[in-house]
């Protein structure tokens, strides 16, 4: 088996703060939160397990996770919700199935959610990214300047915080684990992050190796530049598939 993501060697896995590494749940802010923790709180809350991996008859393995407002959340966004979290896995896909509804009569929310995917790579500065040419991106390395994104394909060669919006629902990164190429397909999440805090920003990450910056990069499907605003009773829905090609 492929071993896809990257977690740093010096991840902490206390369940008190978020994992560096896998795919943590952004939730429901993306960044800097005067609320609560960076990112929101799904990444660091306990999901509620409503479906154990089980195989399919199609061979699949399925598994579904749940989580809803509670004291924890609460004390952070005062709102009533409930996401639903859908993991299918086949020989060489992972899917994730997203659900966030509101279950409240009277309160309208807004939130951003993301899938802060990090890829295992062999050395990042020898992979491409595909689909984001033409797309207009918020450099967060630059005070959060907007630029458009000349290239066919994005290469990284320095840091790079970078929120890509209305990208193509097809990303193709090449060199990734084994030399491999990864498909990302995405529906209903219009923007996409790519993130890499390169020598210097990797040295003020308490959980993150000083040398481990050229064997990760970020691939984060989300919706964030625009939030979604969810009235009362209404849901929204998106998804990724994973591919090794
Ligand atoms: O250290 P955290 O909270 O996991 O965040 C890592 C990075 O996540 C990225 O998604 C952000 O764009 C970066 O600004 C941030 O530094």
């Amino acid at each position: 088996m492929l071993r896809l993501h990257c977690y740093s060697k010096q991840a902490v896995f206390d369940g008190k703060r978020a994992i560096r590494g896998g795919i943590p749940f952004v939730f429901p802010q993306f960044g800097q939160w005067a609320f609560g923790p960076q990112h929101g709180f799904a990444r660091v809350a306990r999901w509620h397990v409503e479906k154990l991996p089980e195989r399919l008859p199609s061979g699949d393995v399925e598994a579904v996770f749940s989580l809803m407002d509670d004291d924890f959340t609460r004390s952070m966004w005062h709102f009533q919700f409930r996401l639903t979290y859908r993991l299918i896995l086949r020989e060489k896909e992972l899917h994730f199935n997203i659900g966030v509804y509101n279950p409240s009569k009277e309160l309208t929310f807004s939130c951003q959610l993301l899938l802060h995917t990090y890829f295992k790579v062999p050395d990042v500065r020898r992979c491409q990214i595909t689909g984001m040419h033409g797309c207009m991106f918020i450099d967060k390395t630059r005070e959060g300047t907007v630029y458009q994104e000349t290239r066919e394909v994005v290469t990284i060669n320095e840091w790079t915080d970078r929120i890509y919006q209305n990208t193509m629902q097809e990303h193709i990164i090449t060199n990734v684990v084994s030399g491999r190429k990864m498909r990302i397909q995405k529906y209903n999440f219009p923007d996409t992050v790519i993130w890499n805090p390169w020598a210097d920003y990797a040295k003020e990450i308490p959980d993150f190796g000083d040398d481990e910056f050229p064997n990760m990069v970020c691939v984060e499907a989300g919706r964030v530049a625009a939030p979604i605003v969810l009235l009362p009773g209404t849901a929204f829905e998106a998804s990724q598939i994973l591919q090794v090609m």
